[in-house]
């Protein structure tokens, strides 16, 4: 490059740091840089659209191993006040992760109709442990959040790779099981004729059809308009609503653009809670001591550190306490499956 196209490259880059600085600042909040790996897949670039239009977001890193220059020169030209950069191939991986608050990883194949989630452990499970292993390098402090499948052995793997580099902090690492949340949301606001906005419903467990387990006997507004038949039938469209997506794309991957809300609603979470903002709450895959699996999803308390506290159950229903039981061989298996690839990788 021309050494006057540098210098008002560089200028340029000045100036936008200050601007962003300065946006922050104004609005009397901490600059927060966010990496998204992966950010030029299906699911990354609607991603990298919603957190670019985040207002917490100060600096916005695109990692991909191809296609992010074109992503982030699309996305950068959106006025709002996050910087977007690309960053494209394991060469530019440190400095695209360095500084991050957080780093969001949907990198790695989805699936075809026919396939589960652990069909995808062989090709993702090693994409998981590379990217985890330069977070450990350059962003140790980071809150990783983990959408890469399958979430069940994803983040024991990214957990042992912590460990094994001595940066392993248990409050910071998170399977997004969001759109499990979102799914159900939706489908029990559907069937019991309450507006979507006003519905909550936990979902615990795993994210693989039966580790999915929404607790619809605690979902608000409560109604006693559904039967056992409906709670059924709701519980098993959320179990499956990833297979409902795959189908119905036929081949053409998985979900992407309900993902991609779901995770910039967890990410923003996220921020919110390292931001100081008190009682954020968001269901996700975490270390846990809820049940006696490692790893559990049930809902968590964000705050400045990360987890500020996992929270219980609360009170099951017969069918849910069922449902419990039924997941924990698989949900059991799948992370056993993730530390035994680290172990041996
Ligand atoms: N947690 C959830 O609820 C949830 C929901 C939907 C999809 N997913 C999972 O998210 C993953 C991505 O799905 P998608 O639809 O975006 O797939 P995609 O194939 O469209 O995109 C994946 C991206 O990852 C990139 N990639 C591959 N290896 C990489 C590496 N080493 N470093 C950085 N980037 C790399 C690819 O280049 C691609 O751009 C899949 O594993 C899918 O199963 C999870
Ligand atoms: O179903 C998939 O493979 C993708 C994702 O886990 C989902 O729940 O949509």
């Amino acid at each position: 490059m021309r050494p006057s196209l540098l210098r008002s490259a560089s200028q340029l880059v000045r100036r936008s740091r200050r601007d962003y600085s300065s946006a922050a600042a104004a609005a009397g909040q901490p600059e927060r840089k966010v990496a998204i790996l992966g950010a030029a897949g299906g699911i990354g670039q609607p991603l990298a659209l919603l957190m670019k239009l985040n207002p917490l977001v100060s600096s916005l890193s695109l990692y991909d191993i191809a296609g992010t220059p074109g992503v982030a020169a699309d996305v950068s030209h959106i006025n709002s006040p996050a910087l977007v950069k690309g960053f494209v191939g394991e060469e530019q991986l440190g400095e695209a992760l360095e500084g991050s608050d957080v780093v969001i990883i949907p990198a790695g194949v989805p699936r075809k109709p026919g396939m589960t989630r652990d069909d995808l452990f062989n090709i993702n499970a090693g994409i998981v442990k590379g990217l985890c292993t330069a977070i450990s390098k350059y962003c140790p402090n980071a809150l990783v959040n983990m959408i890469s499948n399958p979430v069940n052995s994803t983040v024991p793997i990214a957990a042992e790779v912590f460990k094994k580099a001595g940066t392993y902090d248990e409050k910071k690492l998170f399977g997004v099981t969001t759109l499990d949340v979102v799914r159900a949301k939706t489908f029990y606001a559907g069937k019991a004729s309450v507006p979507v906005t006003e519905v909550n419903v936990p979902v615990v467990g795993g994210h693989a059809g039966i580790t999915i387990l929404p607790l619809f006997s605690q979902a608000t507004p409560a109604t006693n308009a559904l039967s056992h038949e409906d709670i059924k039938a709701l519980t098993k469209r959320t179990q499956d609503g990833g297979t409902e997506v795959v189908e119905a794309k036929a081949g053409k991957g998985s979900a992407t653009l309900s993902m991609a809300y779901a995770g910039a609603v967890f990410a923003d979470a996220c921020l919110k809670g390292l931001n100081g903002v008190p009682d954020v709450v968001e269901c996700s895959f975490v270390q846990s001591t809820v049940t006696e699996l490692p790893f559990f999803a049930s809902k968590v308390r964000l705050g400045k550190n990360g987890v500020e506290e996992v929270h219980g159950l609360g009170q099951l229903s017969e069918f849910e306490k069922g449902g419990l039981e039924n997941l924990k061989g698989e949900l059991k298996s799948s992370i056993e499956k993730g530390i035994k690839f680290a172990h041996a990788n």
